[in-house]
């Protein structure tokens, strides 16, 4: 619970566009969120390491810091990572690879929680993906209104890759974005788009070169709607985005993921997949 810890202060060790603005500080171990008195815009850090792989607890840390941002009536809020070369490596894959069952069902419950309360905020959101975005961390930054990314990075819904099936809200996520044929065609190829084919294709919106100036991006799109009434404007976005909301059945969804997950093939998938990334 980090919400007893929010300080103010003006802090020397920062970089000197945080210490000129005065920023209020919501922190944990693995999400770090700083609200810039300035602009009202709020800033989640994913701080995971090695590659912000997405486990219960990290998982918790973003459903609590969107409940934060939520309360705190911050203008916008912008995912990032603190990581030089990772957005966030989807997730963990040790929490499905020969699992402990009721630690599995609270980890797909918290995932479908974050999902719910990202996908559906009423304050906008925008994702500086300065690393990759694979799986999860593409859902993440697709669930977000804008995305910012550096050169040379992937991002995409890879599943099928894997031998697993992505759910179907993130096939929706996705369908929110991208045209149906090219949802189809990335979801079945298990596709990850270099940074600059997904912007040629719009998953990504824009290219930036640091992760400042995606922060600097991603805050220019949320000023766009400083001057749209706040209301008016969280409710067009969730009645845009209900149906895809409605969808989810999260208690058939749950018990899905839990089926497949302990299908033997699967846990073979995903035994093999795991020693394929540590003998990288
Ligand atoms: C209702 C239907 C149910 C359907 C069932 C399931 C649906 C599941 C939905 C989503 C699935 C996922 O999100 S699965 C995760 C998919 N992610 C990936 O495929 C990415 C894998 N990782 C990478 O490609 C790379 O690590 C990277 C490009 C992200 C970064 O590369 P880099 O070279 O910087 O780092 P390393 O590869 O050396 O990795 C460092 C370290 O981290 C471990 N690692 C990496 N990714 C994961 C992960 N996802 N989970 C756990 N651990 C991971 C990697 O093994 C290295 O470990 P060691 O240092 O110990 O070797």
């Amino acid at each position: 619970m980090f919400l007893p810890r929010i300080v103010k202060r003006m802090s020397p060790l920062l970089g000197s566009r945080m210490s000129l603005n005065a920023c209020r500080f919501a922190s944990t171990d693995l999400v770090r969120t700083e609200v810039d008195d300035k602009t009202g815009i709020a800033v989640v850090t994913m701080n995971r390491k090695p590659v912000n792989s997405l486990n219960l607890e990290l998982l918790r840390e973003l459903s609590s810091a969107l409940d934060a941002v939520e309360k705190n009536k911050s203008r916008g809020m912008i995912l990032a990572s603190s990581l030089d070369t990772v957005f966030s490596a989807g997730l963990d894959i040790t929490e499905m690879y020969k699992p402990d069952q009721a630690r599995l069902k609270d980890f797909w419950t918290t995932l479908q929680e974050v999902w719910l309360k990202l996908f559906g905020s009423g304050f906008p959101t925008a994702a500086a993906i300065n690393g990759h975005a694979p799986a999860g961390g593409c859902l993440l930054a697709m669930s977000c209104e804008y995305r910012v990314m550096r050169p040379n990075l992937t991002i995409g819904l890879n599943e099928t890759q894997l031998g697993i099936v992505a759910p179907s809200w993130f096939m929706s996520t996705m369908e929110n974005i991208l045209p149906r044929r090219e949802v189809e065609l990335a979801l079945t190829l298990g596709k990850m788009f270099s940074t600059e084919k997904a912007h040629e294709i719009g998953l990504v919106d824009e290219i930036v070169d640091t992760k400042e100036e995606a922060l600097a991006k991603c805050t220019e799109f949320i000023q766009l709607f400083a001057r749209v009434p706040r209301e008016a404007r969280a409710l067009t976005k969730q009645s845009f985005r209900r149906e895809a909301l409605q969808k989810l059945d999260r208690d058939q969804d749950l018990q899905m993921f839990i089926y497949l997950v302990n299908q033997p093939q699967v846990q073979k998938g995903l035994g093999l997949y795991f020693e394929s990334l540590k003998k990288k």
